[in-house]
């Protein structure tokens, strides 16, 4: 029976753990540990495909196995797990506009705006009503409205998408305003909108979203750290957040940023916090905008792990660990500089393509760790 989510929709719910992950692990990671000669860590690499990490929607081919998803939970709620499916909207026409690792099929000069729209929100939506029973997370489109915040000033492209990912993003947000779901608009990090500059604009903007989309009632909030590697709680800076010490981990960052949103006219704004990469601390990163496939990082805390602070909905892992940030060959069309750099752990395949490499970084540097 169709159900309405208030408060916080993972509070009693076990998160989703989606078989396309789980296949990656067991067709990809496990067969090349054992030809690696390191079959030994088969057994930790098989219980890190039993983590709940989120689902992307990078492209329209995907969305029609939004339905197989969700046809699997509710046949697992059926059984008595009280799951909750978890899901990525990630395909804003000129979306990634200041980088090239992430670039996706659409574009704003080529109707990319009415074809997110039409062919991308709209099936979506209309598989969903066909699941009024199963309770749902999403993220909505990591790094756009960041970098509407950072670089609208700095990357034409940015300032020219700016309209496009702020009528996509309201579009997403009315249209996806459904009783079983909550919506999480990505926010950045604490080393990407935690500067006070970026701070101070981030409330307002943020808040301007939730009124301009008319106080959506399943919009409960920001994810941040997404595909990023900070800490939650940390008592000790990493070297490269040396000017940032009062907001150097996700935790300092949202208390921050909440009040402000408050202060802007969004009573209640929770959060989930990305925590799939972020198990090592201070990791290889030389600096804190070295975001594409960092080296010295491990699987995170856990995400049904209980949280202590209010704000905080949840711990997640959104971006799957062992899908890659970005290439690093340097004649690729996407090829991003930021996966050049000594930070940035080479060889590695196109974005969203397994990275054998980094996986096993994960799996070796994880805390907690896997047995
Ligand atoms: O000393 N000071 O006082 C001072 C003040 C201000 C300073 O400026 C700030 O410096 C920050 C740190 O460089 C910048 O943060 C970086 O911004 C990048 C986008 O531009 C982000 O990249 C994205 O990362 C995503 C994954 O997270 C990728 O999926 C995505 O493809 C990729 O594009 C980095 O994470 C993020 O760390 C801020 O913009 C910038 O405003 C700096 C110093
Ligand atoms: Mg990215």
């Amino acid at each position: 029976n169709p159900i309405t989510l208030s408060g916080n929709p993972f509070a009693g719910r076990k998160q989703y753990a989606n078989a396309y992950y789980s296949s990656e692990v067991y067709s990809l990671a496990v067969p090349s540990l054992v030809a690696a000669g390191k079959a030994s860590l088969t057994a930790a690499a098989k219980a890190v495909a039993t983590v709940p990490s989120f689902v992307w929607f990078d492209n329209i081919a995907k969305v029609p196995t939004l339905d197989g998803y969700l046809a699997d939970i509710r046949a697992k709620r059926a059984g008595g797990q009280d799951l909750i499916g978890i899901f990525v909207v990630y395909d804003l026409p000129d979306r990634d506009c200041a980088a090239l690792a992430s670039n996706g099929e659409l574009s704003i000069a080529n109707n990319g705006v009415n074809i997110y729209k039409t062919q991308y929100i709209d099936p979506l939506v209309t598989i969903f009503k066909k699941y009024p029973d199963v309770p749902v997370a999403l993220v909505i489109e990591p790094d756009s409205l960041a970098n509407m915040i950072t670089n609208k000033e700095s990357k034409p492209k940015c300032a020219n998408a700016q309209t496009a990912y702020e009528d996509c993003v309201n579009y997403a947000l009315t249209h996806l305003n459904l009783p079983n779901i909550a919506q999480y608009i990505d926010a950045g990090h604490a080393g990407w909108l935690g500067w006070p500059d970026n701070l101070t604009k981030s409330g307002p903007y943020f808040a301007n979203v939730y009124k301009r989309a008319g106080n959506p009632a399943s919009f409960r909030g920001l994810a941040t750290n997404v595909a990023n590697y900070n800490a939650w709680s940390i008592s000790q800076c990493p070297p490269y957040a040396s000017q940032l010490p009062d907001t150097c981990d996700e935790k300092r960052y949202i208390n921050k940023l909440a009040p402000l949103l408050k202060n802007n006219g969004w009573p209640d704004p929770h959060f989930i916090v990305d925590q799939g990469r972020s198990g090592k601390q201070p990791t290889g990163q030389q600096e804190w905008g070295d975001w594409c496939n960092a080296i010295g990082t491990g699987f995170g805390t856990r995400p049904d792990s209980p949280t202590s602070d209010p704000l905080l909905d949840a711990f997640v892992w959104i971006k799957p660990g062992g899908e890659c940030d970005g290439t690093s060959d340097t004649t690729a069309v996407r090829y991003d500089g930021f996966c050049g750099k000594t930070a940035a752990l080479k060889p590695a395949p196109e974005a969203g393509q397994w990275f054998q490499a980094y996986f096993e970084q994960l799996l070796v540097n994880a805390n907690p760790p896997f047995p």
